[in-house]
């Protein structure tokens, strides 16, 4: 007979000033580590590769490249919450339920919607080019 042992990862201790600062920047760190085992993202970050090289292609203005830039970093955190909304999700209803379809749908909603915006502003950007 094997026993299992649940570990718990500890939570951390609070910490103030700089050791806070670079307590959170790791956590944001742990944050994108777990984000880039997501398939989504890993196709978004591949769509914004795409889409920065074809505004860089049509010598795009700078504004314009920062701009698409912004609008990629709000897809990026717009799909590390719905990967959060997910998981919180799944450990609150494993099950079918009506709140976790609608949850989860809100969350995929918010994702595409900033998806849409990503590629409404290349093709507009790429028409001004
Ligand atoms: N527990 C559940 N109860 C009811 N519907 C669910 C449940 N889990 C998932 N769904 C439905 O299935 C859809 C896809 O859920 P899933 O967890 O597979 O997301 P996903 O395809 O991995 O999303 P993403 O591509 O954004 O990571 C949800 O949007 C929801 O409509």
């Amino acid at each position: 007979m094997t026993l299992r042992v649940e570990s718990t990862p500890l939570v951390p201790a609070k910490s103030r000033g700089l050791a806070h600062l670079l307590a959170s920047a790791g956590y944001s760190l742990a944050g994108l580590r777990r984000l880039l085992a997501e398939p989504a993202f890993r196709q978004e970050v591949c769509l914004g590769t795409v889409l920065l090289a074809l505004l860089l292609l049509a010598r795009a203005p700078l504004a314009a490249l920062l701009l698409q830039g912004v609008l990629l970093l709000a897809l990026a955190a717009a799909e590390a919450l719905n990967t959060a909304i997910e998981l919180i999700v799944d450990r609150l209803s494993p099950e079918f339920s009506i709140f976790a379809k609608q949850a989860k749908d809100l969350g995929s909603f918010a994702v595409f919607c900033l998806l849409a915006a990503n590629l409404g502003y290349t093709a507009l950007a790429l028409i001004q080019a």
